[in-house]
Protein backbone atom coordinates (compact mmCIF):
# COMPACT_ATOMS: atom_id res chain seq x y z
CA UNK A 1 0.00 0.00 0.00
CA UNK A 2 2.99 2.23 0.75
CA UNK A 3 4.40 2.01 -2.63
CA UNK A 4 0.78 2.12 -4.51
CA UNK A 5 0.31 5.46 -2.74
CA UNK A 6 3.98 6.48 -3.87
CA UNK A 7 3.42 5.75 -7.16
CA UNK A 8 -0.22 6.96 -7.49
CA UNK A 9 0.52 10.42 -5.94
CA UNK A 10 3.78 11.19 -7.47
CA UNK A 11 4.28 10.78 -11.25
CA UNK A 12 1.88 13.72 -11.76
CA UNK A 13 4.37 16.00 -10.47
CA UNK A 14 6.79 14.33 -12.98
CA UNK A 15 9.39 16.60 -14.36
CA UNK A 16 12.32 16.71 -11.31
CA UNK A 17 10.53 13.67 -9.34
CA UNK A 18 13.18 10.88 -9.30
CA UNK A 19 10.67 8.13 -10.56
CA UNK A 20 8.70 9.01 -13.79
CA UNK A 21 6.57 5.70 -14.46
CA UNK A 22 6.93 4.97 -17.88
CA UNK A 23 3.91 2.14 -18.40
CA UNK A 24 2.16 -1.05 -16.89
CA UNK A 25 2.22 -4.08 -17.58
CA UNK A 26 0.00 -7.14 -16.18
CA UNK A 27 2.71 -9.80 -16.49
CA UNK A 28 2.08 -13.38 -16.65
CA UNK A 29 2.89 -15.59 -13.97
CA UNK A 30 5.79 -16.59 -15.46
CA UNK A 31 7.54 -13.84 -15.24
CA UNK A 32 8.13 -12.49 -11.93
CA UNK A 33 8.94 -14.49 -8.57
CA UNK A 34 5.72 -14.12 -6.32
CA UNK A 35 6.50 -13.05 -3.21
CA UNK A 36 3.50 -14.74 -1.58
CA UNK A 37 0.91 -17.51 -3.54
CA UNK A 38 -0.57 -15.59 -6.39
CA UNK A 39 -3.93 -17.42 -8.64
CA UNK A 40 -4.25 -16.99 -12.03
CA UNK A 41 -7.06 -14.21 -10.98
CA UNK A 42 -4.73 -12.04 -8.88
CA UNK A 43 -1.73 -11.65 -11.48
CA UNK A 44 0.89 -9.37 -10.01
CA UNK A 45 0.98 -5.95 -11.96
CA UNK A 46 4.46 -4.31 -13.36
CA UNK A 47 5.26 -0.47 -12.86
CA UNK A 48 7.79 0.46 -15.25
CA UNK A 49 9.55 3.75 -14.10
CA UNK A 50 12.69 5.81 -15.16
CA UNK A 51 15.59 5.55 -12.55
CA UNK A 52 18.50 8.62 -13.24
CA UNK A 53 22.01 6.91 -13.57
CA UNK A 54 25.66 7.60 -13.77
CA UNK A 55 26.79 10.23 -16.34
CA UNK A 56 23.50 11.35 -17.01
CA UNK A 57 22.11 7.99 -18.08
CA UNK A 58 18.84 6.77 -17.34
CA UNK A 59 17.21 3.58 -16.92
CA UNK A 60 14.19 1.68 -16.47
CA UNK A 61 13.25 -0.14 -13.51
CA UNK A 62 10.13 -2.32 -12.16
CA UNK A 63 8.06 -2.34 -8.99
CA UNK A 64 5.64 -5.31 -9.33
CA UNK A 65 2.32 -4.91 -7.02
CA UNK A 66 0.75 -7.98 -5.58
CA UNK A 67 -2.94 -7.74 -4.59
CA UNK A 68 -5.36 -9.96 -3.43
CA UNK A 69 -8.10 -8.21 -3.47
CA UNK A 70 -9.47 -8.39 -7.44
CA UNK A 71 -11.44 -5.03 -7.45
CA UNK A 72 -8.26 -2.95 -5.58
CA UNK A 73 -5.93 -3.79 -7.61
CA UNK A 74 -8.09 -3.24 -10.88
CA UNK A 75 -8.26 0.65 -9.43
CA UNK A 76 -4.89 0.90 -8.94
CA UNK A 77 -4.18 -0.49 -12.54
CA UNK A 78 -7.19 1.60 -14.17
CA UNK A 79 -6.15 4.92 -11.91
CA UNK A 80 -2.49 4.58 -13.27
CA UNK A 81 -3.47 4.05 -16.59
CA UNK A 82 -5.89 7.43 -16.61
CA UNK A 83 -3.22 9.17 -15.09
CA UNK A 84 -0.36 8.45 -17.72
CA UNK A 85 -2.85 8.66 -20.68
CA UNK A 86 -4.23 12.40 -19.19
CA UNK A 87 -0.17 13.52 -19.47
CA UNK A 88 -0.23 15.07 -22.80
CA UNK A 89 3.23 16.11 -23.32
CA UNK A 90 4.09 11.96 -24.08
CA UNK A 91 3.80 10.66 -27.42
CA UNK A 92 1.54 8.18 -27.87
CA UNK A 93 2.29 7.64 -31.93
CA UNK A 94 5.60 8.15 -33.38
CA UNK A 95 7.41 8.12 -36.98
CA UNK A 96 10.64 6.19 -36.64
CA UNK A 97 13.32 6.41 -39.21
CA UNK A 98 16.60 3.66 -39.05
CA UNK A 99 19.71 4.14 -40.67
CA UNK A 100 21.20 1.21 -40.93
CA UNK A 101 24.27 2.30 -42.16
CA UNK A 102 25.13 5.29 -39.69
CA UNK A 103 28.13 4.37 -36.97
CA UNK A 104 28.96 0.72 -36.77
CA UNK A 105 25.90 -0.22 -38.61
CA UNK A 106 23.84 -1.60 -35.56
CA UNK A 107 20.97 1.21 -36.10
CA UNK A 108 18.05 -1.55 -36.64
CA UNK A 109 19.87 -3.98 -33.72
CA UNK A 110 20.02 -1.29 -31.29
CA UNK A 111 15.96 -0.38 -32.26
CA UNK A 112 14.70 -3.62 -32.09
CA UNK A 113 17.02 -4.63 -29.10
CA UNK A 114 16.88 -1.49 -26.72
CA UNK A 115 14.20 0.84 -28.11
CA UNK A 116 11.71 -0.90 -29.23
CA UNK A 117 10.55 -3.03 -26.13
CA UNK A 118 10.41 0.36 -23.98
CA UNK A 119 8.32 1.93 -26.61
CA UNK A 120 5.53 -0.88 -26.30
CA UNK A 121 5.81 -1.16 -22.50
CA UNK A 122 4.84 2.98 -22.75
CA UNK A 123 1.93 1.71 -24.99
CA UNK A 124 3.79 4.01 -27.90
CA UNK A 125 2.72 2.82 -31.37
CA UNK A 126 4.83 3.36 -34.04
CA UNK A 127 5.31 3.19 -38.37
CA UNK A 128 9.16 2.50 -38.81
CA UNK A 129 11.00 2.80 -41.76
CA UNK A 130 14.43 1.60 -42.55
CA UNK A 131 15.82 3.83 -44.78
CA UNK A 132 17.11 2.42 -48.38
CA UNK A 133 19.12 5.37 -49.85
CA UNK A 134 20.96 8.56 -48.43
CA UNK A 135 17.89 11.23 -48.11
CA UNK A 136 15.14 8.75 -47.99
CA UNK A 137 14.23 10.21 -44.37
CA UNK A 138 14.57 14.13 -45.92
CA UNK A 139 12.33 13.05 -48.98
CA UNK A 140 10.02 11.17 -46.94
CA UNK A 141 9.28 13.88 -44.54
CA UNK A 142 8.66 16.75 -46.89
CA UNK A 143 6.69 15.24 -49.07
CA UNK A 144 4.98 11.88 -48.41
CA UNK A 145 4.67 11.26 -44.36
CA UNK A 146 1.29 11.78 -42.81
CA UNK A 147 2.25 13.96 -40.46
CA UNK A 148 -1.04 14.50 -38.61
CA UNK A 149 -0.93 11.15 -37.43
CA UNK A 150 1.89 11.56 -35.52
CA UNK A 151 3.68 13.17 -31.93
CA UNK A 152 6.80 12.88 -33.10
CA UNK A 153 9.57 12.06 -34.99
CA UNK A 154 12.39 9.68 -33.87
CA UNK A 155 15.88 9.19 -35.94
CA UNK A 156 17.99 5.99 -34.63
CA UNK A 157 21.62 7.39 -36.20
CA UNK A 158 24.02 10.11 -36.31
CA UNK A 159 24.43 13.47 -36.49
CA UNK A 160 23.76 12.81 -40.65
CA UNK A 161 20.68 11.45 -40.10
CA UNK A 162 18.98 13.95 -37.91
CA UNK A 163 20.13 16.18 -40.11
CA UNK A 164 18.02 14.58 -42.76
CA UNK A 165 15.26 14.55 -40.06
CA UNK A 166 15.63 18.51 -39.89
CA UNK A 167 15.87 19.41 -43.55
CA UNK A 168 12.58 17.00 -43.83
CA UNK A 169 10.32 19.07 -41.24
CA UNK A 170 11.97 22.54 -41.74
CA UNK A 171 11.93 22.37 -45.42
CA UNK A 172 7.88 20.88 -45.34
CA UNK A 173 6.88 23.12 -42.33
CA UNK A 174 8.02 26.38 -44.63
CA UNK A 175 6.33 24.99 -47.96
CA UNK A 176 3.09 24.84 -45.70
CA UNK A 177 3.19 28.16 -44.47
CA UNK A 178 4.22 29.77 -47.48
CA UNK A 179 7.67 30.52 -46.52
CA UNK A 180 10.59 30.98 -49.29
CA UNK A 181 13.66 29.26 -47.75
CA UNK A 182 15.49 31.26 -50.76
CA UNK A 183 15.55 34.15 -48.81
CA UNK A 184 18.11 34.37 -46.14
CA UNK A 185 15.62 37.81 -44.35
CA UNK A 186 12.92 35.11 -44.06
CA UNK A 187 11.48 34.58 -40.53
CA UNK A 188 11.32 31.22 -40.37
CA UNK A 189 8.15 29.12 -39.05
CA UNK A 190 9.10 26.88 -36.05
CA UNK A 191 8.16 23.25 -36.53
CA UNK A 192 5.42 21.75 -34.25
CA UNK A 193 6.58 17.75 -34.12
CA UNK A 194 9.42 17.81 -31.66
CA UNK A 195 12.57 14.73 -32.74
CA UNK A 196 13.61 12.24 -30.96
CA UNK A 197 17.27 10.99 -31.76
CA UNK A 198 18.35 7.22 -30.91
CA UNK A 199 22.39 7.66 -31.14
CA UNK A 200 23.59 5.32 -33.84
CA UNK A 201 26.35 7.18 -35.04
CA UNK A 202 30.02 7.94 -35.51
CA UNK A 203 30.11 11.33 -33.44
CA UNK A 204 26.64 11.94 -31.96
CA UNK A 205 27.35 14.89 -31.13
CA UNK A 206 23.67 16.49 -30.95
CA UNK A 207 22.79 13.65 -28.92
CA UNK A 208 25.49 14.62 -26.68
CA UNK A 209 25.56 17.84 -26.38
CA UNK A 210 21.68 17.64 -26.08
CA UNK A 211 21.22 14.86 -23.32
CA UNK A 212 25.01 14.58 -22.04
CA UNK A 213 25.40 10.57 -22.79
CA UNK A 214 24.47 8.86 -26.29
CA UNK A 215 23.02 5.97 -24.71
CA UNK A 216 19.88 4.80 -26.89
CA UNK A 217 18.06 3.69 -23.53
CA UNK A 218 18.34 6.97 -22.23
CA UNK A 219 17.10 8.57 -25.35
CA UNK A 220 13.77 6.54 -25.76
CA UNK A 221 13.56 7.07 -21.93
CA UNK A 222 13.73 11.02 -22.66
CA UNK A 223 11.05 10.38 -25.54
CA UNK A 224 8.93 8.51 -23.72
CA UNK A 225 8.22 11.05 -20.81
CA UNK A 226 7.80 13.42 -23.42
CA UNK A 227 10.60 15.98 -22.67
CA UNK A 228 10.88 18.54 -25.00
CA UNK A 229 13.95 21.05 -25.78
CA UNK A 230 13.95 23.93 -28.19
CA UNK A 231 17.00 24.21 -30.16
CA UNK A 232 18.19 26.89 -33.07
CA UNK A 233 18.50 26.16 -36.54
CA UNK A 234 21.17 28.12 -38.38
CA UNK A 235 20.07 28.80 -42.51
CA UNK A 236 22.93 28.52 -44.89
CA UNK A 237 22.85 30.41 -47.91
CA UNK A 238 24.94 31.50 -51.05
CA UNK A 239 23.84 34.64 -53.48
CA UNK A 240 20.45 34.54 -52.16
CA UNK A 241 20.27 30.62 -52.51
CA UNK A 242 19.13 28.59 -49.87
CA UNK A 243 21.98 25.44 -49.24
CA UNK A 244 21.10 23.85 -46.48
CA UNK A 245 20.41 23.72 -42.42
CA UNK A 246 22.58 23.33 -39.66
CA UNK A 247 22.54 22.84 -36.08
CA UNK A 248 25.68 22.11 -34.74
CA UNK A 249 28.72 22.64 -36.56
CA UNK A 250 29.56 24.79 -39.64
CA UNK A 251 33.09 24.75 -40.17
CA UNK A 252 35.57 25.84 -43.11
CA UNK A 253 39.50 25.26 -42.95
CA UNK A 254 40.28 22.65 -40.50
CA UNK A 255 36.90 20.14 -40.15
CA UNK A 256 35.70 21.48 -43.84
CA UNK A 257 39.50 19.22 -45.18
CA UNK A 258 38.78 16.78 -42.08
CA UNK A 259 35.08 15.88 -43.65
CA UNK A 260 35.69 15.96 -46.92
CA UNK A 261 39.05 13.28 -46.36
CA UNK A 262 37.20 11.31 -44.08
CA UNK A 263 33.65 10.80 -46.15
CA UNK A 264 36.59 9.04 -48.81
CA UNK A 265 37.09 6.82 -46.03
CA UNK A 266 33.44 5.76 -44.70
CA UNK A 267 34.98 1.98 -45.09
CA UNK A 268 37.06 3.06 -41.49
CA UNK A 269 33.92 3.46 -39.90
CA UNK A 270 34.22 5.82 -36.95
CA UNK A 271 38.04 5.59 -36.62
CA UNK A 272 37.80 7.76 -39.97
CA UNK A 273 37.75 10.98 -38.20
CA UNK A 274 40.95 10.28 -36.10
CA UNK A 275 42.72 9.24 -39.16
CA UNK A 276 41.71 12.53 -41.51
CA UNK A 277 42.23 14.27 -38.48
CA UNK A 278 46.19 13.66 -37.53
CA UNK A 279 46.41 13.98 -42.11
CA UNK A 280 44.42 17.55 -41.81
CA UNK A 281 46.37 18.13 -38.96
CA UNK A 282 49.73 17.41 -40.81
CA UNK A 283 48.98 19.27 -43.95
CA UNK A 284 48.35 23.00 -41.74
CA UNK A 285 46.77 24.26 -44.79
CA UNK A 286 45.41 28.22 -44.14
CA UNK A 287 42.58 30.13 -46.08
CA UNK A 288 42.45 33.61 -47.12
CA UNK A 289 38.86 35.80 -46.45
CA UNK A 290 37.11 37.71 -44.60
CA UNK A 291 34.48 37.00 -42.13
CA UNK A 292 31.49 39.64 -41.37
CA UNK A 293 29.40 38.94 -38.83
CA UNK A 294 26.37 40.70 -36.45
CA UNK A 295 27.46 40.02 -33.35
CA UNK A 296 24.63 39.61 -30.59
CA UNK A 297 24.77 42.48 -28.14
CA UNK A 298 21.23 41.85 -26.69
CA UNK A 299 22.10 38.57 -24.61
CA UNK A 300 23.92 38.09 -21.23
CA UNK A 301 25.98 35.57 -22.04
CA UNK A 302 29.50 35.22 -23.10
CA UNK A 303 31.15 32.39 -25.59
CA UNK A 304 34.04 32.75 -22.43
CA UNK A 305 31.22 32.00 -19.42
CA UNK A 306 32.55 29.43 -16.79
CA UNK A 307 28.53 28.39 -17.05
CA UNK A 308 27.19 25.39 -18.81
CA UNK A 309 23.36 25.36 -21.12
CA UNK A 310 21.99 23.12 -18.66
CA UNK A 311 17.92 21.63 -18.15
CA UNK A 312 16.07 24.80 -17.21
CA UNK A 313 18.11 27.42 -18.92
CA UNK A 314 16.17 30.05 -20.12
CA UNK A 315 16.40 32.04 -22.91
CA UNK A 316 14.71 35.50 -24.39
CA UNK A 317 13.11 33.97 -27.66
CA UNK A 318 11.67 37.52 -28.84
CA UNK A 319 15.18 39.08 -29.02
CA UNK A 320 16.26 36.01 -31.58
CA UNK A 321 16.27 36.23 -35.54
CA UNK A 322 16.78 39.91 -37.15
CA UNK A 323 16.71 40.69 -40.49
CA UNK A 324 19.52 42.41 -42.14
CA UNK A 325 18.92 45.62 -42.78
CA UNK A 326 18.09 46.73 -39.64
CA UNK A 327 20.97 46.12 -37.82
CA UNK A 328 23.42 46.63 -40.89
CA UNK A 329 25.51 49.21 -39.00
CA UNK A 330 26.22 46.78 -36.36
CA UNK A 331 28.74 44.53 -38.45
CA UNK A 332 31.96 43.93 -37.73
CA UNK A 333 34.40 42.39 -39.99
CA UNK A 334 37.72 40.29 -39.63
CA UNK A 335 40.28 39.84 -42.58
CA UNK A 336 42.79 37.29 -42.62
CA UNK A 337 44.72 33.99 -43.18
CA UNK A 338 42.71 31.43 -40.97
CA UNK A 339 43.74 27.66 -40.13
CA UNK A 340 39.70 27.11 -39.02
CA UNK A 341 36.53 29.08 -38.90
CA UNK A 342 33.80 27.52 -36.85
CA UNK A 343 30.61 28.14 -36.18
CA UNK A 344 29.10 26.73 -32.85
CA UNK A 345 25.31 26.89 -32.48
CA UNK A 346 25.47 24.39 -29.42
CA UNK A 347 28.06 23.44 -27.62
CA UNK A 348 29.56 20.51 -29.84
CA UNK A 349 29.93 18.38 -27.37
CA UNK A 350 30.81 14.66 -28.08
CA UNK A 351 32.56 11.89 -26.92
CA UNK A 352 35.97 13.24 -29.14
CA UNK A 353 35.62 16.43 -26.59
CA UNK A 354 33.56 15.92 -23.65
CA UNK A 355 33.30 19.94 -23.63
CA UNK A 356 33.12 20.65 -26.95
CA UNK A 357 34.41 23.43 -29.17
CA UNK A 358 32.37 26.27 -27.96
CA UNK A 359 31.46 24.46 -23.96
CA UNK A 360 29.75 27.71 -22.99
CA UNK A 361 27.27 27.60 -26.30
CA UNK A 362 23.61 27.58 -25.67
CA UNK A 363 21.16 25.32 -27.10
CA UNK A 364 17.94 27.59 -28.05
CA UNK A 365 19.43 30.92 -27.29
CA UNK A 366 19.36 32.37 -31.20
CA UNK A 367 23.16 32.94 -31.41
CA UNK A 368 25.96 30.75 -32.81
CA UNK A 369 29.82 30.77 -31.08
CA UNK A 370 32.06 32.69 -34.34
CA UNK A 371 35.57 30.62 -33.24
CA UNK A 372 38.33 32.17 -35.46
CA UNK A 373 41.37 30.30 -35.37
CA UNK A 374 44.38 32.62 -37.31
CA UNK A 375 47.44 30.88 -39.11
CA UNK A 376 49.78 30.07 -36.35
CA UNK A 377 52.47 27.33 -36.16
CA UNK A 378 51.77 23.60 -35.96
CA UNK A 379 52.72 23.17 -32.18
CA UNK A 380 50.26 26.15 -31.23
CA UNK A 381 47.33 24.20 -33.83
CA UNK A 382 47.76 21.21 -31.61
CA UNK A 383 47.49 23.50 -28.07
CA UNK A 384 44.25 24.73 -29.44
CA UNK A 385 43.08 21.14 -30.28
CA UNK A 386 44.27 19.74 -27.32
CA UNK A 387 42.07 22.51 -25.57
CA UNK A 388 38.59 20.83 -27.03
CA UNK A 389 39.98 17.63 -25.09
CA UNK A 390 40.60 19.55 -21.74
CA UNK A 391 39.25 21.81 -19.20
CA UNK A 392 41.48 24.94 -19.71
CA UNK A 393 40.19 28.00 -21.81
CA UNK A 394 40.28 27.03 -25.26
CA UNK A 395 40.05 30.80 -26.63
CA UNK A 396 42.91 31.94 -24.53
CA UNK A 397 45.30 32.24 -27.31
CA UNK A 398 46.47 35.34 -28.97
CA UNK A 399 45.62 33.47 -32.51
CA UNK A 400 42.31 32.50 -31.09
CA UNK A 401 39.25 35.13 -31.36
CA UNK A 402 35.31 34.39 -30.40
CA UNK A 403 32.38 36.39 -31.28
CA UNK A 404 28.69 35.70 -30.29
CA UNK A 405 26.95 36.29 -33.14
CA UNK A 406 23.50 36.33 -35.00
CA UNK A 407 24.43 35.98 -38.83
CA UNK A 408 27.99 35.95 -40.23
CA UNK A 409 28.92 36.29 -43.79
CA UNK A 410 32.27 34.41 -45.09
CA UNK A 411 33.95 35.39 -48.67
CA UNK A 412 37.38 33.75 -49.71
CA UNK A 413 40.07 36.02 -51.16
CA UNK A 414 40.16 36.06 -54.83
CA UNK A 415 35.99 34.88 -54.74
CA UNK A 416 34.37 36.59 -57.46
CA UNK A 417 30.91 35.43 -57.82
CA UNK A 418 29.96 31.99 -58.80
CA UNK A 419 33.63 31.81 -61.05
CA UNK A 420 34.74 29.43 -57.57
CA UNK A 421 32.15 26.64 -57.87
CA UNK A 422 32.91 26.92 -61.73
CA UNK A 423 36.72 26.85 -60.73
CA UNK A 424 35.92 23.54 -58.57
CA UNK A 425 33.55 21.91 -60.60
CA UNK A 426 35.61 21.93 -63.59
CA UNK A 427 38.55 20.43 -62.03
CA UNK A 428 40.70 23.37 -62.77
CA UNK A 429 41.77 23.43 -59.36
CA UNK A 430 44.74 20.94 -60.01
CA UNK A 431 47.50 22.29 -58.07
CA UNK A 432 45.38 22.96 -55.02
CA UNK A 433 44.12 19.25 -55.44
CA UNK A 434 47.62 18.16 -55.18
CA UNK A 435 48.94 19.91 -52.38
CA UNK A 436 45.99 19.15 -50.38
CA UNK A 437 46.58 15.06 -50.76
CA UNK A 438 50.15 16.03 -50.35
CA UNK A 439 51.30 16.87 -46.58
CA UNK A 440 54.86 17.45 -47.44
CA UNK A 441 54.01 20.19 -49.55
CA UNK A 442 53.70 24.01 -47.83
CA UNK A 443 51.19 25.72 -50.51
CA UNK A 444 47.72 25.64 -49.37
CA UNK A 445 44.85 25.32 -51.88
CA UNK A 446 42.79 28.50 -52.38
CA UNK A 447 39.75 27.14 -50.87
CA UNK A 448 38.40 24.61 -47.98
CA UNK A 449 34.86 23.31 -47.92
CA UNK A 450 32.13 24.17 -45.31
CA UNK A 451 31.36 21.16 -43.28
CA UNK A 452 27.91 21.52 -42.22
CA UNK A 453 26.79 19.01 -39.51
CA UNK A 454 28.95 16.66 -40.99
CA UNK A 455 28.12 17.56 -44.92
CA UNK A 456 30.40 18.92 -47.33
CA UNK A 457 28.64 22.53 -48.75
CA UNK A 458 30.20 23.15 -52.33
CA UNK A 459 30.46 26.65 -51.82
CA UNK A 460 32.89 28.53 -49.53
CA UNK A 461 31.36 32.11 -49.88
CA UNK A 462 28.13 31.46 -47.52
CA UNK A 463 25.83 33.89 -45.51
CA UNK A 464 24.54 32.10 -42.41
CA UNK A 465 21.13 33.36 -40.41
CA UNK A 466 20.48 31.86 -36.53
CA UNK A 467 17.33 30.78 -36.19
CA UNK A 468 15.92 30.88 -32.66
CA UNK A 469 14.04 27.80 -31.38
CA UNK A 470 13.28 26.75 -34.64
CA UNK A 471 12.74 22.70 -33.55
CA UNK A 472 12.45 21.13 -30.84
CA UNK A 473 13.64 17.91 -29.17
CA UNK A 474 12.80 14.92 -26.94
CA UNK A 475 14.92 16.26 -23.81
CA UNK A 476 15.15 18.47 -21.30
CA UNK A 477 19.15 20.09 -21.91
CA UNK A 478 22.11 18.58 -20.12
CA UNK A 479 21.05 17.55 -16.04
CA UNK A 480 23.11 18.98 -13.20
CA UNK A 481 24.65 15.57 -11.79
CA UNK A 482 22.24 15.49 -9.09
CA UNK A 483 23.46 13.94 -5.78
CA UNK A 484 21.61 10.52 -6.11
CA UNK A 485 20.24 9.05 -2.82
CA UNK A 486 18.53 6.34 -4.91
CA UNK A 487 21.81 5.44 -6.35
CA UNK A 488 22.56 3.77 -2.90
CA UNK A 489 19.46 3.03 -1.99
CA UNK A 490 17.36 1.44 -4.83
CA UNK A 491 13.53 1.10 -4.22
CA UNK A 492 13.21 -1.87 -1.91
CA UNK A 493 10.65 -3.19 -4.19
CA UNK A 494 13.31 -4.16 -6.33
N1 LIG B 1 19.98 3.55 -46.16
C1 LIG B 1 21.00 4.41 -46.31
N2 LIG B 1 22.04 4.10 -47.13
C2 LIG B 1 23.09 4.94 -47.25
N3 LIG B 1 23.19 6.13 -46.62
C3 LIG B 1 22.18 6.49 -45.80
C4 LIG B 1 21.04 5.65 -45.61
N4 LIG B 1 20.20 6.27 -44.74
C5 LIG B 1 20.79 7.44 -44.40
N5 LIG B 1 21.97 7.58 -45.03
C6 LIG B 1 22.96 8.67 -44.94
O1 LIG B 1 24.05 8.21 -44.14
C7 LIG B 1 24.75 9.34 -43.67
C8 LIG B 1 25.46 9.04 -42.36
O2 LIG B 1 24.54 8.61 -41.43
P1 LIG B 1 24.57 8.90 -39.88
O3 LIG B 1 24.61 10.30 -39.59
O4 LIG B 1 23.41 8.12 -39.34
O5 LIG B 1 25.91 8.18 -39.39
P2 LIG B 1 27.41 8.68 -39.24
O6 LIG B 1 27.79 9.59 -40.33
O7 LIG B 1 28.22 7.44 -39.06
O8 LIG B 1 27.38 9.42 -37.86
P3 LIG B 1 27.68 10.97 -37.47
O9 LIG B 1 26.86 11.79 -38.40
O10 LIG B 1 27.22 11.04 -36.04
O11 LIG B 1 29.15 11.18 -37.63
C9 LIG B 1 23.73 10.44 -43.52
O12 LIG B 1 24.19 11.59 -44.15
C10 LIG B 1 22.47 9.89 -44.21
O13 LIG B 1 21.99 10.83 -45.17
C1 LIG C 1 45.63 16.22 -33.33
C2 LIG C 1 44.74 16.03 -32.12
C3 LIG C 1 43.39 16.60 -32.32
C4 LIG C 1 42.44 16.34 -31.17
C5 LIG C 1 41.24 17.21 -31.29
C6 LIG C 1 39.98 16.47 -31.08
C7 LIG C 1 38.82 17.39 -31.21
C8 LIG C 1 37.64 16.68 -31.75
C9 LIG C 1 36.46 17.60 -31.78
C10 LIG C 1 35.37 17.02 -32.60
C11 LIG C 1 34.24 18.01 -32.65
C12 LIG C 1 33.21 17.55 -33.60
C13 LIG C 1 32.06 18.51 -33.67
C14 LIG C 1 30.92 17.83 -34.33
C15 LIG C 1 30.65 17.94 -35.62
C16 LIG C 1 29.54 17.17 -36.23
O1 LIG C 1 28.61 18.08 -36.73
C17 LIG C 1 30.06 16.34 -37.37
C18 LIG C 1 29.00 15.38 -37.85
O2 LIG C 1 28.86 14.33 -36.98
N1 LIG C 1 31.23 15.57 -36.99
C19 LIG C 1 32.43 15.83 -37.48
C20 LIG C 1 33.57 15.02 -36.95
O3 LIG C 1 32.62 16.64 -38.35
CA1 LIG D 1 22.85 28.68 -29.82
Amino acid sequence: LKHSLFLLSQPFKLCNCFKVIIGLMVKSLSFVKPLYPVTPSRPPSTVSYVERARQHRWQCSDVTFHCSEGALRQQWIQTIREQLTALTSRPKHLLVYINPHGGKQQGECIYEQKVAPLFACASISTDVIVTEHANHARDHLKTEAELKKYDGVVCVGGDGMFSEIVHGLVSRTQRENGVDQNSPEEKLVPCSLRIGIIPAGSTDCICYATVGINDPVTSALHVIVGDSQPMDVCSVHHNNTFLRYSSSLLGYGFYGDVLADSERKRWMGPARYNFSGFKTFLTHHHYEGAVSFLPATDILGTPRDKTRCRAGYVTLPNLCFCSIPEYEMGWGVVRGKFLAINAASMSCACPRSPKGLSPAAHLADGTTDLILVRKCSRFNFLRHLLRHTSKDDQFDMTFVEVHRVRRFRFTPRHWQNDSELDLRENGKQLFSQICRDHPACSCSPAYSSWNCDGEILPHAAIEVGVHCQLIKLFTRGIEEQPLFEDLANPPCAL
